[in-house]
């Protein structure tokens, strides 16, 4: 001990002196290390090709749509590659993408790929995490998700809303009409926003069909209305590029920065509204005083029969799960929908030929009478061409462009790529639906693709190349009710109005888009000419 001491005094000594170059030292370490970190994938997935760390963030910077990103950076990255894997970073990290319809279904129909619980905690406390992130069924793994989902799912099998689809929907087009209206004197009508009255349109639908509330969008104007209002700040806020890529500045940063408190004050008031729908639906179905006990399942809202499933004794959610579930509800039920249905005005626009053999198979199947109709299930169910238009529109734009990462259980292989056990995966939902290497022409729209035998058909034999809803255990819950939706506004709207671009539009070339996780038109405005 006694032979130490002096070394000890020297090494103290030592310290004291360089205690600057020291610090600086371990700094500029640390700084050197965490580059490396954020800039390049870990050494664990260094044999697959990544997207350039810098390339992403200036595209992403300066809102970049996402088939600009996808043909700059991420398609080039991927083309070299067999196997259709590329790693990128994403805001929980370096994620691995998947592209390749083989991988997509063994990652989808497998339970060796559950959803990543880092999903959650990176997010925790951010806007998209306060409003999203908790026990919901989009985000739980295992048990959780299973029991959630046994209370939910016959809800959503039981209840195909067709009538109250076609009442909101009437109200669509009569919100278009009084919007067409020019306030100048001469005829020109003027052209719809389209994604904005979508999106009217899809809440009040879900608040009638999901909750048995009443949004009100498309009696306002949408800028009046508070839900439409207070939704989108908190979107438009939680998909800012430099938050959305770091949450971790807005956790620790939040309370400093005032544009960021005043968009968790107004997530604070819209999860306050959000509640006591909540509280007031399942009050009312404990007193028994809601009037839709009455009604038949196909017109009853799914929080009616969720409760009821409840009863029933097919489990039961805490007031918390029903809370996060709801948010969920109207994020994923209005949000994608109004996407889809904006899309597809477009892609009918710039095509008018399909828009005019869609008319046709509308008009066989409810007439041409001067007056508005309401479809029933039987009629909808006979509507091939537009299903086809539908699925060919989510194809080229699906709204859910990736899905929520999926964590690999233990080391595996994909396609006789090593994937690490811990490493997070995604599928890349755009990429895969415009990849040239599976589909042909991937950039043109062609309904064919989805006719009995067409190529969607004949490519099911590799895998899964189209998951605009997921597929598998964990495929999209709304899916019917969504589809269902589409084909009664599509047909309702092919009866009384034809629509084409505007000469001045500013998606002459291509469609705009915005939105990261979930994307729609940028301010598409479609002149619609009446028909009766
Ligand atoms: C065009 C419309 C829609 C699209 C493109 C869409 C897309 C998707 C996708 C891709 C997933 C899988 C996410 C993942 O696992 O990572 C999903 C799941 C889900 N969607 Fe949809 N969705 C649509 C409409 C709806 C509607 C109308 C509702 C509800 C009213 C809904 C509720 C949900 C829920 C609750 C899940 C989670 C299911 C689970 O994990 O068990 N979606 N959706």
């Amino acid at each position: 001990m006694a032979e130490l001491s002096p070394t000890i005094d020297i090494l103290k000594t030592f310290i004291v002196e360089h205690r600057w170059w020291i610090r600086f030292s371990i700094g500029v370490f640390s700084l050197h290390f965490l580059y490396n970190k954020i800039t390049q994938p870990p050494a664990s997935l260094r044999h697959i090709p990544h997207a350039d760390f810098f390339a992403l963030i200036k595209a992403i910077r300066k809102h970049k749509q996402i088939d600009d990103i996808a043909h700059e950076i991420t398609f080039p990255t991927v083309a070299n590659s067999t196997h259709g894997l590329y790693a990128r970073f994403d805001n929980l990290g370096w994620t691995v993408h998947v592209t390749d319809p083989g991988i997509v279904k063994t990652i989808l129909k497998s339970d060796a790929f559950p959803k990543s619980v880092n999903s959650i905690h990176t997010r925790r406390g951010t806007l998209a995490g306060r409003l999203l992130l908790g026990p919901n069924i989009l985000f739980l793994s295992g048990e959780q998700w299973k029991n959630q989902r046994k209370v939910i799912n016959p809800a959503f099998h039981r209840s195909m809303p067709v009538q109250i689809f076609g009442r909101v929907t009437q109200k669509m087009l009569n919100t278009m009409e009084t919007e067409m209206k020019s306030d100048h004197d001469n005829d020109d009508v003027k052209p719809i926003d389209v994604h904005d009255i979508s999106q009217r349109w899809a809440l009040d639908v879900l608040g009638e069909s999901a909750f048995g509330f009443q949004f009100n969008a498309l009696d306002s104007n949408g800028e009046d209305n508070e839900w439409v209002t207070r939704y989108n700040h908190i979107v438009q806020s939680a998909q800012k590029p430099l938050y959305f890529l770091l949450p971790s500045i807005e956790r620790q940063f939040k309370s400093w920065i005032p544009e960021r408190r005043k968009a968790h004050q107004e997530l604070s008031k819209f999860l306050d509204m959000m509640s006591s729908i909540a509280d007031h639906k399942r009050q009312a179905l404990l007193n028994k005083k809601a009037s839709s006990l009455d009604k038949n399942d196909h017109e009853k809202d799914l929080l009616t029969l969720m409760v009821e499933a409840e009863h029933e004794g097919q489990g039961r959610l805490t007031d918390e799960e029903f809370l996060s579930n709801l948010s969920v509800f109207f994020l994923a039920g209005h949000e994608t929908t109004a996407a889809a249905v904006s899309f597809a005005i477009y892609y009918l626009a710039v095509h008018p030929e399909i828009q005019q053999k869609a008319r046709e198979e509308v008009l066989g199947i409810f007439g041409d009478d001067p007056h508005d109709i309401l479809p029933t299930l039987e009629q909808t169910r006979e509507l091939d061409y537009i299903n086809r238009v539908i699925k060919e529109t989510l194809r080229m734009d699906p709204p859910a462009v990736s899905m929520v990462a999926r964590t690999a259980t233990k080391d595996t292989e994909l396609s006789g790529v090593f994937i690490p056990k811990g490493t997070r995966l995604t599928v890349d939902v755009y990429e895969l639906h415009r990849n040239p290497r599976i589909w042909n022409n991937p950039n043109q729209f062609d309904p064919e693709r989805f006719a009995p035998g067409g190529e969607a058909e004949q490519l099911s034999a590799t895998g899964l190349p189209w998951v605009a809803f997921s597929n598998g255990a964990r495929t999209c819950i709304g899916m019917s009710f969504s589809l269902l939706e589409q084909r009664v506004s599509l047909s309702m709207l092919l009866r009384k109005y034809e629509w084409s671009l505007p000469e001045d539009s500013i998606h002459k070339d291509k469609i705009l888009t915005s939105g990261v996780g979930v994307i729609k038109p940028k301010d598409l405005f479609i002149k619609f000419t009446k028909r009766y």
